[in-house]
């Protein structure tokens, strides 16, 4: 699907979209318990939708449930107390990563031989070092194409120990570690080498299990690093202890809403001359994301945030433009494409470092902002580890043009922005939304965005 966007106003309230890490989490966690839980506010998109299949897979019931008064749907989960069955069919996890690698573990810790396989984007998503720690830890996890990537063929079972793992690739592999564990007989001690990446996710992660009554304890240690050179140091490691033998109760949980997806917004409200944006249900939470908040302010956004009540609130009354800033985006890589467009529009310089993790998602996000930027005048250059963008060589030359979504939903959405700025921008896959913001187009359309699709 094309979408074309005119240059665009926006003004009015929307409420942020529920979170798609805290869905992931909340239906697996529910799943892995006995009990029966209500979930709130739960996103229905793509990618949650892959979970809840999997989830089914492995035993869990699942339902939709409308509220008779308000009308609101719930997902009703009825889990299958820590013992999951081993799928009858391939799990087809679709485009979602978060998918893959939890059901991976979960498979690992489950009878029998489980296959896990997805799209074209996800068959190019390394998970070596998750494949490579599950072996290590006693499973017999195979890449079908040699490559780490899906399909995965999963046999033999995980047990308790220490283990390592690199956390320089996603913190995804962490997660799915990090929740299989308590399921099995005793302890276990997951220690991350190589500084973790997207760590807000791993907060992500532990909260929801707590909340589910598990325990899983971070803590940092000095060790002896031996370079390879021969050198000795000692550097601080990273290390969660995960006690075994633990049974998961989540209870009615409501997932909070999602800081990702309200970027978009939030930012197009920033730089457009006249735009008056409120977005509600996005109270202070572990998303690293929330982050876009702090960004818009250092940027100079005119943004506020009334954390009680969870209601931000950004206009740009008179017109001004934004300046350039400097972003770590260890643990923001989903803010990265966003974060483009806002330095392409903005004056001086845009430097986003820390970011090579990026370039492991749904398609290099690095490489694909930098190509479709270029096509619509931005000066952006591409570096190893990160974006680097000239909002002053840009300013007189940004210009609608026809650009790729790379089927990306971030991609997507954040050149979706850059069109509401410029006008005359045509996105294509554009129907990739549908994966983390069902709803997208509809809240543009409510807030006043002039598009064509
Ligand atoms: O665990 C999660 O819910 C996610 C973790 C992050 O991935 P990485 O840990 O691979 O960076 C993030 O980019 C992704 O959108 C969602
Ligand atoms: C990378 C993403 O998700 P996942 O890794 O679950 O596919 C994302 O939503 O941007």
């Amino acid at each position: 699907m094309n979408v074309s966007v005119k240059k665009s106003m926006p003004v009015g309230t929307i409420t942020a979209p529920a979170s798609k890490s805290y869905t992931h989490r909340a239906v697996f966690i529910a799943s892995l318990g006995k009990n029966e839980c209500e979930l709130s506010h739960a996103l229905l998109s793509a990618d949650t939708l892959s979970t809840m299949n999997a989830c089914k897979m492995f035993g869990a019931n699942i339902e939709e449930k409308t509220d008779p008064e308000t009308n609101e749907k719930r997902i009703v989960v009825k889990g299958f107390g820590g013992k999951p069955k081993t799928p009858e069919k391939p799990i087809d996890v679709g485009n979602s990563g978060t998918t893959l690698r939890l059901m991976t573990a979960l498979a690992a810790v489950a009878d029998g031989e489980v296959v896990l396989t997805g799209d074209e984007s996800i068959q190019k998503r390394s998970n070596a070092p998750l494949l490579k720690t599950l072996n290590e830890a006693g499973a017999d996890v195979i890449s079908v194409n040699g490559n780490g990537c899906a399909p995965l063929l999963v046999k033999g079972k995980i047990k308790p120990g220490n283990y390592v793992i690199d956390g320089g690739m996603s913190s995804q592999f962490i997660s799915a570690l990090l929740l299989s564990c308590p399921l099995l007989e005793t302890d276990s001690k997951i220690s991350i080498y190589n500084d973790l990446k997207s760590k807000p996710y791993v907060d992500i992660t532990i909260e929801i299990a707590e909340k589910a009554g598990v325990d899983i304890n971070e803590y940092l240690k000095w060790e002896k690093i031996f370079e390879k050179d021969g050198t000795e140091s000692e550097k601080h490691v990273l290390i969660y202890s995960i006690p075994g033998n633990q049974t998961y109760d989540l209870g009615d949980y409501t997932i909070p809403g999602d800081f990702s997806s309200a970027s978009y917004l939030l930012t197009a409200a920033a730089l457009i001359p006249g735009a008056d944006i409120t977005m509600t249900g996005l109270f202070p939470s572990a998303q690293g994301d929330s982050a876009i908040v702090e960004i818009l302010e250092k940027a100079g956004a005119d943004i506020s945030w009334d954390k009680e009540n969870g209601v931000i609130h950004v206009s740009n009354k008179t017109g001004k433009r934004l300046k350039g800033i400097n972003w770590d985006a260890g643990k923001t890589p989903d803010l990265v494409p966003t974060l483009a467009v806002l330095g392409a529009f903005s004056d001086g310089e845009t430097r986003i470092t820390n970011a090579e993790h990026v370039r492991f998602k749904e398609t290099d996000r690095l490489k694909a902002m930098t190509e479709e930027l270029t096509k619509v005048g931005a000066v952006i250059e591409e570096t190893d580890y990160g974006l680097f963008i000239s909002g002053e060589k840009s300013k007189n030359k940004m210009k609608g043009a026809p650009v790729c979504g790379h089927h990306d939903h971030r991609i997507v959405m954040s050149l979706f922005i850059a069109g509401m700025v410029i006008g005359g921008v045509t996105v294509d896959t554009a129907e990739s939304v549908q994966i983390s913001y069902p709803g997208f187009f509809e809240d543009m359309k409510k807030v006043g965005a002039v598009f064509e699709n």
